[in-house]
């Protein structure tokens, strides 16, 4: 088989390599509660903040983001990590990758729960870096980042994501998307907002960059 050439694959994190959203929806409805700004109670609610920039998406509806995350960092010690549920037929995909491209972590979520996590699930060497909300709150800022540090073309670059607001960071960093569907947005959402590719298994996603990659999306 043909080598692929090598590109380098920007991660999300929650969703598309962990089972998180049970975890995640009760700590920012807490934190919103606890702020006096309640704005959300069904999990569509909560979804619907990342059809775009969760951040920049709690600000435009007029959360002081501050104030959010400092209860954000003052809950953060008490989340109980040991209920976020790694996807093992995603993690088992990431070190045939990590061998022929360069693999980086790029979420909301902050550095330090996702570097636990990547070491309980054996898959800290995979990821050369990782950016988390501790760094930037923009994706599309934190994408251009990797970028230049890397110096790929922009052709190599992809970022994988399981939301909308994956995909539209993408698109506004002007490099490729790739959406997959097991995570925290359905299909349909996804779809809507066109990324290059769109995968339904970790295996399908495997394929994608351990063989020539094809020379259109979906
Ligand atoms: O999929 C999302 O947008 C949320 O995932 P993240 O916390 O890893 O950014």
């Amino acid at each position: 088989m043909k080598d692929p050439v090598q590109k380098l694959l920007l991660f999300d994190f929650d969703g598309v390599l962990v089972d998180s959203l049970d975890v995640y929806e009760a700590v920012v409805h807490q934190c919103l509660d606890a702020i006096g700004r309640p704005i959300v109670s069904t999990r569509a609610d909560y979804l619907a903040l990342y059809q775009d920039n969760f951040y920049e998406e709690l600000a435009r509806r007029g959360i002081d983001l501050s104030a959010f995350l400092a209860e954000l960092a003052r809950i953060r010690p008490h989340i109980d990590t040991s209920l976020i549920k790694p996807l093992p037929a995603v993690t088992s995909i990431l070190p045939a990758l990590a061998e022929r491209h360069r693999l980086m972590l790029i979420s909301s979520n902050s550095r330090e729960v996702i570097e636990v996590l990547l070491a309980r699930m054996g898959v800290s060497e995979c990821f050369e870096e990782v950016m988390g909300a501790d760094f930037l709150l923009n994706k599309t800022e934190k994408i251009v980042h990797a970028w230049n540090l890397t110096g790929f073309a922009k052709e190599d670059v992809y970022y994988v994501g399981d939301t909308a607001g994956d995909i539209r960071e993408a698109h506004r960093a002007g490099i490729r998307s790739v959406a997959v569907t097991w995570g925290w947005h359905e299909r349909s959402d996804l779809e809507a907002v066109s990324p290059d590719f769109l995968v339904d298994t970790p295996q399908a996603l495997a394929r994608m960059f351990t063989t020539e990659p094809p020379s259109q999306g979906c």
